[in-house]
């Protein structure tokens, strides 16, 4: 196992395995670009997370968001986890994989009409309502449908997370949340609304967070107003305090653990006797995948060296929107390495995947391996330069399936119709 990236990606005599497969072979089969997920890897995430939470009574909500593929959902399912969604979409998914309402909630800046009447009447655990608006829709759209909408505040509580400003959310500048001190209110304005019934507290910080200092801040400031709202006869049944940890994206990395965060949290939550939900993504399933490209041409320009691979933009956009770092690795190690731009086929220069980086030398026909691309890969993927969205498949053990097919040139078109 010489060249580990994680126990389920490492090297064996020079090749890429996920799992007990190595990847060359999936990929003769599957093709490229291909998303690659190992089931082993997400089920020892979620028992990290488990075990780390087990001691407090604690729901985790599963971020639809990271990866929405319906057989990935359903591993997080059938582990007893509950879902945090952002969409009707997410929802109609999870209810498809059979996530229990009671198990989902819903934080979102712009929730539709249609979206709030369709939670509404599945009967999800939470509401996480983000404007004082969203109470007064939610509150009349229940009494329209005769029924009562759970709802929790989602406190913006201006602190930062340290991490790229695109995936700060806590901030008071953010769109996100209610500011600390019009929560109050809000709560007020929600226990006087009669088709509501307060449930809980949310917040969320932000995403790819290295260091579990700032959720202190978050809880503490959080907890704070759970004193604040039970002087005042409401009570809640939760805190959520949303998801966020970090992932190793570099070798080098070394992000905090489910324990680090519920050694840090827990004694702050403890305090106000309410259960806990927590909402990772990213931590549970980044990991977890990667994505395999083919080697399409090399080109020299001087100084510049560029490999350009069939994987562009549109499957993988977080280099191009957080000029994020993502290892790359050979499907079939060769040794001699050179410094080479890895880009994709996109008429875009911002269609890159690394820039300078020091790569083992590739030909022509090669696979490389964009690493922990398991998160926001797939699930911000587009059909940008009209290019079918990439295969998904899951590994377990010695076997692997598709869990999604690749999208064919009819699948591009099959929406469109033709004005004569
Ligand atoms: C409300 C909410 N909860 C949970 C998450 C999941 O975050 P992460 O994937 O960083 O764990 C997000 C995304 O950042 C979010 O906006
Ligand atoms: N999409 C982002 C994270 C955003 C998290 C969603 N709130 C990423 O790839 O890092």
């Amino acid at each position: 196992m010489e060249g580990l990236f994680s126990r389920f990606f490492y090297f064996s005599r020079d090749s890429l395995m996920c799992e007990n497969i190595p990847v060359s072979d999936i990929v003769k089969k599957t093709g490229t670009p291909v998303y690659i997920y190992s089931k082993s890897a997400i089920l020892e995430k979620i028992n990290q997370y488990k075990e780390a939470f087990k001691d407090y009574p604690t729901l985790i909500c599963y971020a639809a968001k990271a990866n929405s593929n319906i057989s990935v959902l359903k591993i997080f399912q059938e582990n007893g986890l509950g879902l945090d969604i952002v969409s009707g979409g997410e929802l109609y998914r999870g209810l498809k994989a059979g996530f229990n309402p009671q198990k989902i909630v819903y934080a979102g800046v712009g929730k539709t009409d249609e979206e709030l009447k369709q939670a509404i009447e599945a009967g999800i655990l939470s509401f996480n309502v983000e404007s004082l608006m969203e109470l007064d829709v939610l509150d009349s759209i229940a009494e329209s449908l005769g029924k009562k909408a759970n709802v929790s505040i989602r406190i913006n509580p201006d602190v930062n997370p340290k991490t790229h400003p695109y995936i700060s959310t806590g901030l008071k500048k953010s769109k996100f949340g209610i500011d600390m001190e019009d929560a109050l209110k809000a709560y007020r304005t929600a226990s006087k609304k009669k088709n509501l019934n307060i449930v809980g507290i949310h917040c969320h910080i932000g995403s790819q967070i290295m260091d579990v200092s700032p959720y202190r801040e978050a809880v503490e400031k959080t907890v704070e107003l759970v004193f604040k709202l039970k002087k005042e006869g409401i009570n809640l049944s939760h805190i959520d305090i949303g998801g966020g940890l970090g992932i190793k994206y570099r070798p080098e990395d070394s992000p905090p653990s489910p324990q680090d965060l519920a050694e840090m949290v827990i004694p702050i939550v403890k305090e106000t006797g309410l259960k806990l939900i927590i909402e990772p993504g990213r931590s549970l399933i980044g990991e977890a995948g990667i994505l395999v490209s083919q080697v399409l041409f090399l080109k020299d320009k001087g100084e510049k060296h560029f490999i350009i691979i069939d994987a562009g933009m549109n499957d993988l956009l977080r280099p191009a929107v957080y000029n994020a770092y993502h290892h790359i690795l050979p499907v079939e190690k060769k040794g001699e390495t050179v410094t080479a731009d890895i880009v994709g086929p996109i008429c875009e220069t911002g269609d890159f995947f690394a820039v300078d980086r020091e790569i083992d030398n590739v030909s022509r026909g090669d696979y490389l391996a964009v690493m922990s691309a398991g998160a926001y890969g797939f699930s911000m993927s587009s059909n940008y330069n009209s290019r079918p969205r990439a295969a998904e498949i899951l590994v377990e053990k010695d076997s692997f399936h598709t869990v999604r097919k690749r999208e064919t040139y009819e699948d591009l078109i099959k929406l469109e119709e033709e004005v004569m």
